[in-house]
């Protein structure tokens, strides 16, 4: 199975059609998981497992694990998630294997590694955004390599976004092909090709040096990120457009290819962020020539095991204008301090 062809997104495209039909759960945090969250980890992990070497040692860390499917009243998503998966398998027709539902919830687990600061890991987000599949907006299947703590591969399929720019259209496509499936290697730069197979073509951020000319993304979801801190940065920077707001790292693929100018993330106190969420889409935008540091302007640090560990929020922008974007960030977190706790 090549990646770009793998039946694994057809499958997520064909399983959001009717997923509605097919169960959807709700997760300890009350995030939402569906039959394609699961049937993607399996199949992306099932391909990975069977093109690594017997002699070397196999590791991923992953979204999603078994506990909700083993718990009673999951009989009917396990069902579907195995019809889907072994159906998947015979209609693509390259490994020719059968998944019991016991397999299938030894499978998901299979992506639960801690991860960490030596080795190799894959990390994966089987669906990134399911609030944006459920919604049919903007979702990725994102797969990332660390090599002794540093991302050295990304991956990032995007079947719901325009290969063309989605430049200030708010998130709609302009009618162009859609699904773009972008990748990177570090050292490499980084490619964008059509999910339905096109040439890959390089892709680098935009060069927008003055933030007047600037436009910004953020999550569809407010939930997701402090909308009045992005609102009073964006002010500060002079930024005229409204925020571009779509779901999933779909931001760092659009970033990277230079639809927009500056990906905000600002998510309020106590959320952690995991490693799966941004390692491909981070890897995508430095290798087209971006940045993407937390709000202090470290690196993000992927060593550190299923989370990461950082400083209030993640900003990436190309690298003209970060020392300016780093500098009213600055501001406006000291700002909302001090509006939270005045002397
Ligand atoms: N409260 C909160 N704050 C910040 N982030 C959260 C929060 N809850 C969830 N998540 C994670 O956000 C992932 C979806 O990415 P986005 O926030 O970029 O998407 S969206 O635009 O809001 O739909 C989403 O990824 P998926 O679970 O893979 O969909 C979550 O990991
Ligand atoms: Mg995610
Ligand atoms: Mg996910
Ligand atoms: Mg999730």
């Amino acid at each position: 199975m090549q990646y770009q062809d793998c039946e694994n997104v057809s499958t997520a495209t064909a399983v959001q059609k009717d997923i509605l039909h097919s169960g959807v759960q709700s997760k300890a945090d009350k995030s939402p998981v569906t039959v394609a969250d699961y049937g993607s980890q399996i199949l992306v992990s099932l391909v990975l497992k069977m093109e690594t070497p017997a002699s070397t040692s196999f590791s991923m860390v992953a979204e999603e694990d078994s506990e909700e499917l083993r718990k009673e009243g999951a009989e009917e998503i396990l069902e579907n998630i195995t019809e889907l998966v072994n159906e998947t398998i015979v209609d693509d027709g390259t490994y020719s294997m059968y998944f019991s539902k016991e397999g299938i919830l030894s499978a998901i687990d299979d992506g639960k590694s801690e991860g960490g600061p030596s080795g190799r890991h894959w990390v994966l987000d089987p669906i990134d955004g399911t609030k944006g599949f459920l919604r049919g907006d903007q979702y990725a299947i994102a797969l990332a390599l660390l090599d002794e703590g540093k991302v050295v591969l990304g991956v990032l399929a995007c079947p719901n976004l325009s290969l063309g720019s989605i430049g200030n259209l708010n998130g709609s496509s302009s009618g162009d092909q859609v699904g773009a499936l972008f990748s990177a290697t570090i050292g490499c730069g980084a490619e964008v090709e059509s999910l339905q197979g096109s040439p890959a073509q390089k892709i680098s951020v935009c060069s927008i040096d003055d933030p007047v000319n600037a436009s910004f993304f953020e999550s569809y979801e407010g939930a997701h990120s402090m909308r009045d801190l992005t609102g009073s940065i964006a002010e500060k920077l002079g930024v005229q457009a409204p925020p571009v707001r779509i779901d999933s790292q779909a931001k760092y693929g659009a970033l990277a290819r230079g639809d927009g100018a500056i990906y905000l993330r600002f998510p309020h106190k106590g959320y952690r962020e995991k490693i799966w969420d941004h390692a491909a889409g981070s890897i995508v935008v430095t290798e087209a020539g971006g940045v993407v540091t937390d709000a202090s302007g470290n690196d993000l640090d992927f060593s550190k095991g299923r989370f990461l560990d950082l400083d209030t929020g993640i900003i990436a922008t190309n690298k003209q204008l970060m020392p300016s974007l780093l500098k009213v960030v600055q501001e406006a977190i000291k700002e909302q301090n001090q509006a939270a706790s005045p002397l």
